[in-house]
Formats: structure tokens, C-alpha cells, sequence
């Protein structure tokens, strides 16, 4: 592991997307004038281009205007003034995923494409909602690859704590069926289920979503209690793609972003935050079993605004 802390990393990723502000704000630099619509151009650009999306650019731009045209402004008045633009959309969506379920165990299913980094988040969940004394139990949903399940079952290991897995091929239903009927057995608080990837094929993936649903609504009316997206910083717009098609086949309640850490493409955060308003409930900054940490919405946007 580097010698670096994980604000550091998330410093840094986030360093990157506002280097990418800064260049394209290189206009505004120098000493005070009035806020004009040439400002307010470079702005909305400088924003755009560091992937905040045209909405989210178009909407901090509008606040600028309607606040301060016409006013003397310099480029740290600047950035403090685009920076609580930011805060103001990221505020509400950032939501801990806490562990309210009675009766447990808290259900959270994690869904993500192949290589966003789910399998490493759901570990590091495990470990935060360890360090928070509750017990966890995770469930190997993915029998689609038989390294999915391997490579959950080594975390499971290294963090002590149970899994419940099927053979490879098997019905991803009937895991879940089996996690849930045990964790209720020994008392788990939490149940965090891994499942398929596979956005290629959306009806078999729906489906497949839809029997876990059912299975486990048997057992439980509330389950699952949350649907988890795991995205992927570093897919920029893409990410908000995913957003769009596994709301439509999962119901998504609330989002992960990972690889956070040396992206430039962490403005798309921001844009997600505005687009879908579902919540944020931490963030990913590096490969160990540490780097899932809070979403801080404040420090985030004075990052991206070249304040921290
Ligand atoms: N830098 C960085 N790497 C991460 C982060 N989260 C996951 N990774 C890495 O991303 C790669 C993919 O992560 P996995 O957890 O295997 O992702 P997955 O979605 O389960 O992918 P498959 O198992 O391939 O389907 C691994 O090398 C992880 O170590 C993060 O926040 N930052």
C-alpha cells in the first residue's frame, strides 16, 4: 500500500479533474474585473470539459449570473463562488448506507458492469459496516463466472466473515434464497450480494434481477432494502449511461463511484448528482480494503474548484 492517506488519494484524483478546470478557466486568471457573459463562457466550458455534463455547467453558470454579474470578482472569488455551486448540487445526494432493517438482516444488493470494481466494493462495505460492529454475511449472486465467485470467497476469507455461494451456472435466486434463509439463522446484519454484470444481455439480466427480487420478497417484503451501482469514475459519461439502463432494469436506490483516485473524469459525479439525484453513499479511492470512504460533498466540490 502507498504511504499516502485515502484524502490524499481522493485529493489527487480529484486534482486532476480541477487541473483540467483551471486550464480551461486560464481566461479568468489575473487580477479582479467584472463578472461578464466572456467569464461566464469560460466557466461553463471550463466546467463542461472537466465532465460535470452540460446541465450541471449550464445550471452553475445560471447561479453565477443571477448572483453576481456585473460585480468585481477575482479568480479565487471565482472558484469559492463555482465551488458552493457544486456543494449545493452534491449536498443532498450524499446519503451513508446505513443499516436501519428490522428485521435483519439488512439486504443490499450490488449491481455494476464487469470491471467497475463490485466485487472490491462490496469487501470494502463489509469492512466499513464491520468497523461499525455490525456482522456481515456476504452472498456469491454473480454463478455467472466462477471467478467472481473465487475471487469473493478470497475477500470473504481475508475478512473473516461468511459466504454463501452456488456452483457456477447455478440459479442466482436460489443463492440468495439460501444467504438470506442463513443470515437470518445466525443473526447477520448485514447481507451484501454480489450479482452478474452482464448489461450485454438486458432481458436475461432483468429477469434474472426480477426472481432474486421475488425470492427474496418471499422471505422478506422489504427486500431488498438497497440497489446498489457501482460505477466507475473513469468511464466519464459513460457512466451516466449506466445509470439510465440498470435504473430501468434493477431500480436502482442509490450509487457508488469508484476509481476515484487518479481519474480526471471525477466532474461526472457532479453530473450524475444532477441528472438523477439518487444517492451517493461513498466513494472508492484505491484498490485496498480501506479506500471506501464517506462522500464528503464540500470537500468534493472545493476539490474539483481548485480550493483543497
Ligand atoms: N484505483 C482504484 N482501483 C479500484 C478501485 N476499486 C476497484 N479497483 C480495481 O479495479 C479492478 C476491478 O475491480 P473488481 O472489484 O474486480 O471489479 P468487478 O466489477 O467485480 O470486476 P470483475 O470481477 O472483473 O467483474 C481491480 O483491479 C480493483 O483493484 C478504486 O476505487 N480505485
Amino acid at each position: 500500500m502507498s504511504g499516502q492517506s485515502w484524502s490524499d488519494r481522493l485529493l489527487g484524483g480529484f486534482r486532476k479533474t480541477s487541473d483540467k478546470f483551471s486550464e480551461n478557466l486560464s481566461g479568468v486568471s489575473g487580477g479582479t474585473s467584472k463578472l461578464d457573459d466572456a467569464t461566464l463562457d469560460d466557466v461553463e466550458d471550463a466546467l463542461i470539459l472537466s465532465d460535470l455534463g452540460p446541465t450541471a455547467a449550464a445550471r452553475i453558470r445560471a447561479r453565477l449570473s443571477e448572483q453576481r454579474f456585473g460585480r468585481d470578482i477575482d479568480e479565487q472569488g471565482l472558484r469559492e463562488a463555482v465551488a458552493e455551486e457544486i456543494a449545493a448540487i452534491l449536498r443532498p445526494v450524499a446519503k451513508p448506507l446505513e443499516v436501519t432493517a428490522f428485521p435483519r438482516p439488512q439486504v443490499v444488493l450490488v449491481i455494476g458492469v464487469n470491471g467497475s470494481g463490485k466485487t472490491t466494493t462490496i469487501a470494502k462495505l463489509a469492512h466499513l459496516f464491520q468497523e461499525d460492529d455490525y456482522s456481515v454475511m456476504l452472498a456469491a449472486g454473480d454463478t455467472f463466472r466462477a471467478a467472481a465467485i473465487g475471487q469473493l470467497s478470497v475477500w470473504a476469507d481475508r475478512l473473516s466473515i461468511p459466504i454463501v455461494k452456488g456452483a457456477e451456472g447455478g440459479d442466482p435466486a436460489s443463492v440468495v434464497f439460501d444467504a438470506v434463509r442463513k443470515a437470518t439463522e445466525i443473526g447477520s446484519d448485514a447481507l451484501i450480494v454480489d450479482t452478474a454484470g452482464r448489461l450485454q444481455n438486458k432481458t436475461e439480466l432483468m429477469d434474472e434481477l426480477a426472481k432474486i427480487r421475488r425470492v427474496l420478497g418471499r422471505i422478506n417484503p422489504e427486500a431488498p432494502h438497497d440497489v446498489v451501482l457501482v460505477l466507475d469514475a473513469t468511464n466519464g459519461q459513460n457512466a451516466l449511461s449506466q445509470i439510465e439502463t440498470f435504473k430501468e432494469v434493477a431500480g436502482v436506490t442509490g450509487l457508488i463511484m469508484t476509481k476515484l483516485d487518479g481519474t480526471a473524469r471525477g466532474g461526472v459525479l457532479v453530473a450524475a448528482a444532477e441528472k438523477y439525484g439518487l444517492p451517493i453513499h461513498a466513494i472508492g479511492v484505491g484498490e485496498t480494503i480501506d479506500d471506501l470512504r464517506p462522500f464528503d460533498p464540500d470537500l468534493v466540490a472545493r476539490v474539483i474548484a481548485g480550493l483543497a
